[in-house]
């Protein structure tokens, strides 16, 4: 009786023991063939099943850590985790090599149905690599181009000095005045919307889909990005807290695409001059069969929001930066003042015009841009096809992280990288073109570059040099009217934050504070008179 039992047992041992190592084989087999021998890239002993989860950095910032592993491997690093395979980009060299030169290969983004559940999917920036993601960059870039960036400037102006006036107001909530400020410029450019209730609306909306998005795409912390299939199971079944959130997630991310969109659509004859209502003006006069149409309107739609969405986070974290290191930094608030006195004087504002003269605020700009990035790791690219980097094998599917951080970190290119020096990017009172330009690292790489990056570049630069026309930005003061010692941190995360950026805002002078409020009072005509404006687009160059 035992060996009749125990010779069933053991043959079914040893056939399920042979499938495995035909299994094996046919992957062994398989790899061999995709990687033609090839190593993956040097790294970290990874660990049976889970890989390298212990080597990626926790205890640390993760771009610091990534930073600390290429200076043990090389300037090509390798990790696994589970199945998915990572290559940290450590140097320029690499990083441009690979994501500047090859982007055939190197523009995907990683699939993981996270995106979908969150309602993150309608949001170019995170689309996979193909005809859907173009159509949708090449109607954004339209508008964001050099030639029509030119035509937002009356709107950041506008914007601008209303920053300054809401500065001089309430000099303590610096970082929500700077969201403001974004959402107010973005919302009347994109939607043709102004009015306080309607950015504050805005301004939650947007919040709300980016609070989905930084929930739901927190790797590992949902089973289902590991097993998609788990997508249909019953929202009450335990462990199926994702199903609820999604929800959740998803009516975010649908309140802040079609809320402002059908907000305008009701006034579109008044609201053409915004970009989506350009869009939908040209759509309205093309001969499009329904089906089109409607697939024509979704992606307006999305163009609208990732607009607002994109753009938000990396443009406050930076010029958050700025007032940090400039309350940090009197000598070189004293420096840009002098700058500002001499090229504008005391009777006017500075304007996008001055800022060719403006070498200093320029460095300052530069600096703030390198010393505080806003996502030091980009936003991670994806290998759509088996690759070969300097001879290692680069499997389809592989998540590269350039190490944007470690790039404007380096002791080689600046001199003791955690100082504040806008001194740095400076040779006989010229901007030094042979100093690395944190511009080309900041907004990212080869197709997938930031496609607002000259907006943002403008909006930095009309905001900074008003507040530094017009204000001193020194420490917080305790009750007693004692500086408060900030030490400069940021948050870990796909975006990183300055996590302590209290300061005091004060006006320099009563002329100042007048001319503050004289532009203030110019605002609601300027709007009023760009909404009247003929747009103009200007040559599309590539983007
Ligand atoms: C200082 C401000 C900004 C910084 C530092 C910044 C940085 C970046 C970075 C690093 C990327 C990823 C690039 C890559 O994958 O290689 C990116 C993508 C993107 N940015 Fe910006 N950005 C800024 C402002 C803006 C603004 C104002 C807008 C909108 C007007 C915008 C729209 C976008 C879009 C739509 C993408 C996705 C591009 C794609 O995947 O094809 N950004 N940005």
């Amino acid at each position: 009786m035992a060996i009749s039992t125990h010779i069933p047992s053991l043959t079914s041992l040893a056939v399920s023991l042979s499938l495995l190592l035909l299994v094996y084989l046919q992957y062994a087999l398989s790899w061999r063939k995709r990687s033609r021998w090839r190593p993956l890239p040097p790294g970290p002993k990874a660990l049976p099943i889970v890989g390298n989860i212990h080597n990626t950095p926790t205890s640390k910032l993760a771009w610091v850590g990534y930073r600390d592993l290429c200076a043990q491997y090389g300037d090509i690093v390798h990790l696994q985790v589970f199945n998915k395979h990572i290559v940290v980009l450590g140097s320029p060299d690499v990083i441009f090599e690979y994501l500047n030169k090859r982007t055939a290969n190197t523009s995907d983004r990683e699939h993981t149905i996270m995106l979908e559940l969150t309602g993150a999917d309608v949001n170019f920036g995170f689309m996979p690599y193909g005809p859907w993601w173009r159509r949708h960059r090449r109607a954004f870039w339209q508008y964001f181009h050099p030639g029509t960036v030119e035509g937002y400037r009356p709107v950041q102006r506008a914007a601008a000095h209303g920053f300054l006036f809401r500065l001089l107001e309430d000099p303590t909530n610096v970082e929500d005045h700077i969201q403001y400020t974004f959402t107010a410029s973005m919302t009347k450019l994109v939607y043709g919307i102004d009015g306080d209730d309607s950015i504050k609306r805005e301004i939650t909306l947007v919040a709300n889909a980016q609070a989905a998005i930084a929930q739901g795409l927190v790797p590992g912390r949902f089973l289902v990005q590991s097993f998609p299939f788990l997508r249909h199971v019953p929202a009450w079944l335990p462990g199926a807290e994702f199903r609820r959130l999604s929800n959740k997630w998803m009516a975010a991310a649908w309140s802040a695409k079609y809320e402002p969109f059908a907000e305008m659509k009701k006034s579109l004859g008044e609201k053409s001059r915004s970009i989506v209502g350009q869009l939908l003006t040209k759509l309205a006069l093309a001969e499009v069969p329904d089906k089109a149409r409607a697939e024509e309107e979704d992606l307006i739609s999305n163009v609208g929001t990732v607009a607002l969405q994109a753009g938000s986070k990396t443009t406050i974290s930076t010029i958050t930066g700025a007032f940090l290191a400039l309350s940090l930094h009197p000598e070189v608030l004293q420096k840009a003042h002098a700058e500002l006195d001499a090229v504008v004087g005391p009777d006017r504002l500075p304007d996008f015009s001055d800022r060719g003269s403006l070498v200093y605020v320029s460095a300052v700009i530069k600096e703030v841009l390198r010393w505080s990035n806003s996502t030091p790791l980009s936003l991670p690219h994806c290998a759509t096809e088996d690759d070969e980097l300097h001879g290692y094998f680069i499997p389809a599917g592989t998540v590269l992280f350039p190490n944007t951080w470690a790039c404007m970190h380096d002791p080689k290119a600046y001199d003791e990288p955690k100082a504040f020096r806008p001194e740095r990017f400076i040779r006989d009172g010229k901007l030094d073109p042979s100093v690395r330009d944190p511009a080309d690292f900041v907004f990212g790489y080869g197709r997938r570059i930031c496609p607002g990056r000259h907006f943002a570049e403008e909006t930095v630069f009309i905001n900074m040099a008003s507040v530094l026309h017009c204000f001193d930005i020194g420490p917080p003061l305790d009750d007693h009217g004692q500086p408060i010692k900030v030490v400069p941190a940021w948050t870990d995360g796909l975006f990183s934050y300055i996590v302590d950026a209290r300061c005091t805002v004060t006006p320099r002078s009563a002329q100042a504070e007048a001319l503050i409020l004289q532009a203030q009072s110019h605002v609601p005509s300027a709007l009023e008179s760009w909404s009247r404006s003929e747009a103009h687009e200007g040559d599309v160059v590539e983007a």
